[in-house]
């Protein structure tokens, strides 16, 4: 972010107070949108850095907005203090109101306020915090009142593995400039963070775009580009013919559920390979589909499919693993998810075999059996990486927000999605729609960011009004979710 901040006052023109202006205008507007109570009470906490500079400017917009009830503290904890920062403080002097400055905890004073804007210290963080800072934290934690940080939480790596022992600021909300930040993502962040907003403060978007990350959001614009439109004069044939190897006797819903997904996404044909005991409820609740019954599979007649999936509700079969061989041994486009993904764990010579049309699709534990245990989320994500690199497959590592891994190296993050989907079978669902969007013709990278997005945007269009959401409404919003999608 420095180096686009840094671009911006270049080419811009524009000078850093003035972009730290842009960025304090857009922390008031998402802060009013939240608390529009003029006589809230609030304590603002300033560090010396830009962040500190921030928070003072903040302080006198929110002044000149009618929040009355402001107290501002200044830590000069250090010496450095940025040129921005005084020219703030300057400005804030300049209309009279009291900045309290403070050189050690022991001498703040405050009367419970309503809430607690941190702007102590943001993505300057440079080390963990001791002494003065820590103390600071914990005692603004320790008033247990609402806090909103401006930026970054102080005392949060915005990049890197989260501390177990996180001892910086709390915070309910966190009002973000341009980006989130990649820790954001991880689940260990919810030690520091409840909740973010992302606030556009100016930087030059197409410069961003320019700048050498391996990590990219999804947005609705991509999926808009990706989604191909259904054309006319096209038939069943054009949008491919999928197959599901799943379901066992116990798990023969994750089968349907997944078969149902494929309809759904748009497969021109879904044929599934599931034991002879799931065929009546397959007849009955999907019509649609074709079986083809688990105990007599002819291998050479698989080559007629688009792509695979292999794994939903699979179980552990002595015939399993020589199913999987056979699979990978076709090297069609092809989607290895739940015990699938257990029985290449047991069997990891055969990872160098994937083809490079494979999607790998492990929920956290499934990843950790198949590749090791991981401490955190930061070091999983780069074993993703590595790994979606040197097997040159996709790896989706699935949670509130999947991380898709490609072969180059790229790490796609999904923000669609949310905890009301958080129940058995949405995996299968998202496996469903996967090799549905490998059998209409998508390359895996294609077919893994669409198939996320759409999963968790169904998720989303159905929580606006529901506690839970289960499977089964995904599968069914889905067609709405893909149309809407479009433009
Ligand atoms: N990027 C953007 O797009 C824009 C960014 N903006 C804002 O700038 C913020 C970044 O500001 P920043 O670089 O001045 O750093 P900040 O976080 O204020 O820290 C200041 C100093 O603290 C020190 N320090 C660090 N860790 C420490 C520790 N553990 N314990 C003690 N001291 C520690 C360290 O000093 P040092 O150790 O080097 O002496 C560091 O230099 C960013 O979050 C956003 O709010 C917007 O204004 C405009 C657009
Ligand atoms: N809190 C959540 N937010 C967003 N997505 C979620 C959440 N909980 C679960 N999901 C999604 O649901 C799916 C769960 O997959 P998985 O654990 O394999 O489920 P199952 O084995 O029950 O089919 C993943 O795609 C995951 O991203
Ligand atoms: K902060």
């Amino acid at each position: 972010m420095q180096n686009i901040d840094a671009y911006t006052i270049k080419h811009t023109k524009i000078k850093s107070v003035d972009l730290m202006e842009q960025a304090a205008n857009a922390f008031v507007s998402a802060f009013a949108q939240e608390y529009d109570n003029k006589n809230t009470g609030i304590v603002i906490f300033c560090g010396l850095g830009n962040n500190g500079g921030d928070g003072l400017a903040i302080a006198r917009l929110l002044l000149a907005k009618n929040y009355t009830n402001i107290s501002i503290f200044l830590t000069r904890f250090g010496s450095k203090q940025s040129d921005d920062n005084k020219e703030n403080l300057k400005r804030l002097q300049e209309m009279n109101f009291q900045v309290e400055e403070i050189n050690d905890v022991n001498e703040i004073e405050i009367i419970k306020p309503d809430l607690i804007i941190d702007a102590i210290l943001g993505s300057g963080l440079n080390k963990p915090l001791t002494d003065q800072y820590a103390a600071l934290a914990k005692l603004i934690n320790d008033l247990a009142v609402k806090i909103i940080a401006v930026d970054v939480p102080t005392g949060f790596k915005t990049e890197g593995e989260i501390l177990v022992d996180y001892n910086g600021v709390k915070a309910d909300l966190v009002i973000c400039f341009q980006r989130p930040k990649i820790n954001f993502f991880f689940p260990e962040s919810s030690i520091a963070i409840k909740r973010f907003k992302v606030v556009d403060i100016g930087l030059d978007e197409a410069y961003i775009n320019t700048q050498p990350t391996d990590y990219k959001l999804i947005t609705s614009e991509d999926i808009t580009k990706l989604i191909k439109p259904r054309v006319h004069f096209t038939h069943k044939g054009t949008y491919g013919h999928a197959l599901l190897i799943a379901g066992n006797t116990n798990t023969m819903g994750a089968a349907l559920l997944s078969a149902n997904a494929c309809l759904r996404a748009g497969a021109g044909l879904t044929t599934v390979c599931l034991p002879q005991s799931g065929l009546t409820a397959l007849n009955i609740t999907m019509p649609e589909a074709m079986a083809l019954p688990r105990e007599h599979v002819d291998f050479k007649s698989l080559h007629k499919y688009n792509a695979i999936a292999i794994g939903p509700g699979l179980g552990f079969d002595d015939d399993n693993l020589i199913m999987l061989k056979k699979v990978i041994e076709l090297q069609k486009p092809l989607v290895v998810d739940a015990d699938a993904i257990t029985t290449l764990s047991n069997n990891k010579n055969l990872l160098k075999n994937l083809s490079p049309q494979t999607i790998l699709t492990p929920h956290v534990k499934e990843f950790d059996r198949l590749f090791g245990d991981h401490e955190n989320w930061w070091q999983r994500v780069q074993t993703a990486q590595t790994k979606a690199k040197e097997l040159g497959i996709v790896i989706i590592l699935k949670n509130q927000y999947t991380f898709i891994c490609m072969p180059t190296g790229e790490i796609c993050i999904n923000q669609t999605g949310n905890p009301a989907m958080a129940s058995g079978g949405m995996g299968d669902v998202l496996t469903g729609i996967l090799v549905s969007l490998l059998a209409q013709g998508h390359a895996a990278k294609e077919a893994a960011i669409l198939g996320v997005y759409l999963h968790g945007k169904a998720g989303d269009e159905l929580a606006k009004d529901s506690f839970c959401v289960s499977a089964s409404q995904v599968v069914l919003q889905l067609p709405k979710t893909m149309k809407m999608s479009m433009d």
